[in-house]
């Protein structure tokens, strides 16, 4: 079996490797599919060119397109995968026109076959140093930004190789006649391939690793969100208090925490149904977030709970704030939901020796009630 065929194979293998992921991955799929549509291509191109190279013949036209057309799909996949879209739309199409023009032409109408290797072969080899150089110079920065420099350096670095390859291939294709070039071809065809296994295993590996890190941290981000709000989930905001708590104990700069509840929640349920409720919940966060200071975190506690801690905050200070939120609540509310929409507020500050963020919460939380008890649509503070 010629060793281009073995090359098509592993190309074959990583197309079908990357279809796969692009069905199961939703977000990533415009990537991904060009991932797949790259190394399908690439390695339909080197089924091409198994039979042809084996036995000394310059590759058929349809696997040089197939080739081209393989790396700008690389190019366009990757440019997706940083979204990037607007930087390489602009010169991703001419050039491979550009690329793709002579070699179709001149295999419809140059009758020596010479002078057609030449029309072939050397825009091809022109056009793919160019089109991967010219994506490599591009892509560095989002690619560094969103990665890291050795991410970034492991994947580009065999498209800059192979970029380069190609540049120098189209000098000798300019300055070598035909017959020298075959010889040439033909003994550094075994290296060449060999090369371009690797650089593939690198680029395909190399994304594969990005991809996985990428999923990896948008999980870690969602299993510490609720889904609802997009407010950090009790979890979370569990850990931001206990960050908060510690900075206190060292610095004892203060910490004084809410807890928010939405009045007579049920009766929006009942009434409107729980889509309604859910609309309202995360308006009120919404509301609430875009309110707070710099420094402080709101979460989701509960179902209809928020919890916000309030570094640096008396005791006097977080009440007048959590007053205000409950003001501008009502009348926003009013304004965009069209009915009332008030809270109750328990307050707590840290008191001296404290034993932990527990006993801080209930004695939020008994604020809170007594605030529904006396009520509701006010704040009471713990104390
Ligand atoms: N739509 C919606 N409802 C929720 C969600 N989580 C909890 N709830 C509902 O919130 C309601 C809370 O009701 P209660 O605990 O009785 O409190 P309330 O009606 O707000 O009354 P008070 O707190 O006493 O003012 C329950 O009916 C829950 O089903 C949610 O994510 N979405």
């Amino acid at each position: 079996m010629p060793i281009e065929a073995i090359a098509g194979l592993q190309l074959a293998l990583y197309g079908l490797g990357w279809a796969l992921a692009a069905v199961y991955l939703a977000e990533e799929r415009a990537a991904l599919s060009h991932w797949a549509a790259y190394a399908l291509m690439q390695a339909a191109s080197a089924w091409l060119a198994a039979e042809p190279m084996a036995q000394g013949l310059r590759p058929p036209m349809a696997s040089l397109v197939l080739s081209v057309l393989g790396f700008v799909a690389a190019t366009r996949g990757i440019d997706l995968f940083t979204r990037g879209r607007a930087t390489l739309d602009r010169w991703l199409l001419p050039l491979t026109v550009l690329t793709l023009l002579p070699i179709v032409l001149s295999a419809l109408w140059v009758e020596d076959p010479a002078l057609r290797r030449r029309w072939q072969e050397t825009p091809y080899a022109f056009g793919l140093g160019v089109l991967l150089l010219s994506s490599v110079a591009l892509l560095w920065r989002p690619l560094r930004r969103r990665a890291g420099t050795l991410a970034a350096l492991a994947v580009l670095l065999p498209s800059a190789l192979t970029g380069l390859t190609g540049l120098a291939s189209g000098v000798m294709h300019l300055m070598l006649g035909a017959p020298a070039l075959g010889q040439m071809q033909q003994a550094a065809r075994v290296p060449q391939v060999l090369a371009s296994l690797v650089a593939s295993a690198v680029f395909n590996f190399g994304y594969l690793f990005l991809l996985l890190g990428r999923l990896i941290s948008q999980w870690r981000a969602s299993a510490r969100q609720d889904h609802l709000t997009g407010l950090p989930n009790r979890r979370a905001t569990e850990d931001g208090l206990a960050v908060d708590w510690a900075r206190h104990q060292r610095q004892m700069s203060g910490l004084s925490l809410a807890l928010i509840d939405v009045d007579h929640f049920k009766s929006i349920n009942d009434r409107h149904g729980h889509a309604r409720g859910d609309e309202v919940l995360v308006f009120v966060a919404r509301h609430l977030q875009s309110r707070i200071r710099v420094g402080e975190t709101l979460g989701r506690w509960g179902g209809e709970e928020f919890l916000l801690s309030m570094p640096g905050s008396s005791l006097a200070a977080a009440q007048l704030a959590c007053d205000r939120l409950r003001e501008s609540l009502r009348q926003a509310a009013q304004q965009t939901l069209g009915e009332p929409l008030t809270v109750s507020i328990g307050v707590a500050q840290v008191l001296p020796g404290e034993a932990s963020p527990q006993a801080l919460i209930d004695r939020a939380d008994r604020a809170m009630y007594r605030a529904k008890a006396e009520g509701r649509d006010r704040v009471v503070v713990a104390g």
